[in-house]
């Protein structure tokens, strides 16, 4: 016998007619889902499907996957499942497409821009419980990972190999989820975002077909054979296929790590000591710039005591000769730009603390106004024009009297502008965010460079590749997903 119940938030179902076929529709399938594949024990929700540990439609459990970190908040899913295998994520897939519902995979639902929110009746489709991490080759510096394993996992599997993974976001996301979204992070700079650090993918489509995009067992480090499907499904935001599992690029553990912070008077100084230090070619590690706002933040939740003023946190890899080479040059173009002495991270206590801060600064800026909610513009510039889009960020935010700040990954031209969303403010901050998009559009740049499209960013899209372009864009989601059920109202409406 099936209990079930679903709650339906914010669907408009004009008559009773479509609201009895959507249940008569998700009822069947939840029952083709319950009988047809695994179970992994879930808590018994509201509302959830009694005899199934395998499916739940619990009012608690859909709230879970109804959400990232992002101020998206939409509908709840009709029905989460947690398949245990590939073959089950293929039989999911394929009882959704006979039943014509829209999925959505769910990788650890940090994502920024709203990319796990159901957009109407839809499967969330919880990818944790596929977590084996395979086929390590210490000799190529490659390894698999399936969707459930997070960076830190991985790279806590890899602590005595001297080898590791070094895209770095903030949070401890899901490899898959990361490829998904074309994730980077504070290493970005030296060791490259995930377009540049996955070799191959494992994907099944929404008919459940299950292919590898550089065909299987392929893991060399480059290829011209055919077209690059990998890198189509990095970044594809769940609108293609499922991501089952990732073949990643491994880099050695560097022989020497220095960590320092070094203060300037306006963020403009900063900013010019980015960008001559990248024009140096210093081959830096990690370059993070926070303004002041930043750093308040940074102070008060992780609680250091750096100055209130622009800093750059910079970090070193190499050997002991080549790390000295690095900060002597980078020091000298600091004090060019009335930087400070360095400050440095003496003990692996304090680099540790000085860089789960920075990857902390999320949580820190929604610490300000505890219950509020926070956006962050995810602006990607050429290097030589940032400087123009940072002040014209920094002149709009200081125009809208919003409380935000400015931070982000300068070593790749990329930047966040992140304001506190208070409730009459959502117009105001809509603007804003826009207009930044727009701006490095203007300039050459994009209005994602790392965090996706997702919902809040489809109209800059059409913006940044033009019509034709986004036609081509969705004549190829279209070959891949026929039916659109693959994530919908995600990259483009
Ligand atoms: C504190 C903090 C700090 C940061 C960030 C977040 C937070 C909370 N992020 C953003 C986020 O961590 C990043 O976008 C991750 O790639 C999201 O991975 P999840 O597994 O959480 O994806 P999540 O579950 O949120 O899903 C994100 C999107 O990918 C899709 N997806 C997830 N798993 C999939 C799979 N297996 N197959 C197909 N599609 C899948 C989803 O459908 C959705 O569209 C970030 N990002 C960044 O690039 N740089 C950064 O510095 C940071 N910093
Ligand atoms: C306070 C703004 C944070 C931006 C979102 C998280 C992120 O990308 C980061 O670099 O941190
Ligand atoms: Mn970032």
């Amino acid at each position: 016998m099936l209990l079930f119940t679903t709650k339906i938030v914010g669907w408009k179902f004009q008559s009773l007619k479509p609201l009895l076929s959507y249940y008569k529709n998700t009822y069947c399938l939840a029952r083709a889902l319950s009988v047809n594949v695994n179970v992994v024990e879930v808590e018994n929700g509201l509302a959830s499907i009694v005899g199934s540990k395998y499916v739940a439609t619990s009012h608690a459990i859909c709230e879970q996957h109804s959400h990232d970190e992002s101020y998206h908040r939409h509908l709840l899913p009709s029905i989460v499942v947690w398949p245990q295998s590939v073959g089950e994520v293929s039989e999911v897939a394929k009882l959704c497409t006979a039943h014509k519902m829209p999925m959505i995979p769910f990788g650890t639902g940090t994502g920024m821009e709203g990319g796990v929110a159901p957009m109407g009746p839809s499967v969330s489709i919880n990818l944790t419980k596929l977590n084996e991490i395979t086929d390590l080759h210490l000799d190529d510096f490659d390894v698999k990972a399936q969707p459930g394993v997070t960076r830190k996992q991985l790279n806590y599997d890899l602590r005595s190999t001297g080898l590791w993974f070094p895209v770095d976001p903030g949070s401890d996301a899901s490899l898959c989820g990361m490829a998904a979204t074309g994730a980077s992070g504070t290493n970005a700079v030296r060791y490259g975002t995930m377009k540049q650090n996955v070799l191959n993918l494992q994907v099944v489509l929404a008919d459940g077909t299950i292919l590898h995009t550089a065909g299987e067992k392929r893991r060399c480090k480059k290829s011209s054979a055919g077209y690059n499907l990998t890198e189509l499904f990095i970044g594809s935001e769940g609108t293609l296929g499922f991501i089952t599992s990732a073949t990643l690029r491994l880099h050695g553990q560097p022989e020497m790590t220095k960590s320092a912070v070094c203060s300037f008077p306006t963020i403009m100084d900063a900013v010019n000591t980015a960008m001559q230090i990248l024009q140096c070619s210093i081959p830096i590690a990690r370059i993070e710039l926070l303004d002041e706002t930043s750093i308040k933040a940074v102070n008060n939740y992780s609680h250091l005591t750096h100055p209130e003023m622009p800093h750059l946190f910079l970090e070193f890899h190499g050997s002991a000769a080549s790390t000295g080479e690095q900060v002597d040059q980078t020091a000298e173009i600091a004090g060019l730009n009335s930087g400070s002495e360095f400050k440095w991270a003496e003990t692996q206590e304090e680099h540790n603390h000085l860089w789960q801060a920075r990857h902390d600064l999320w949580y820190a800026v929604k610490a300000f106004k505890p219950g509020s909610t926070a956006i962050s513009t995810d602006a990607c510039v050429p290097v030589s024009a940032l400087a123009e889009a940072i002040s014209h960020s920094a002149a709009l935010l200081d125009e809208s009297g919003l409380i935000g700040g400015i931070l982000g990954h300068v070593g790749d031209g990329n930047y966040h502008c992140f304001v506190i969303v208070e409730d009459d403010q959502a117009k105001l901050v809509e603007s804003l965010t826009k207009a930044i998009g727009k701006k490095a559009i203007e300039l050459g740049g994009t209005c994602t460079g790392e965090h996706g499209i997702g919902i809040g960013k489809r109209p800059l899209l059409k913006e940044e590749v033009g019509e034709k372009t986004l036609k081509l864009m969705k004549a190829i989601k279209c070959s891949f997903d026929p039916l659109g059920l693959m994530n919908p109202g995600k990259v483009f409406s």
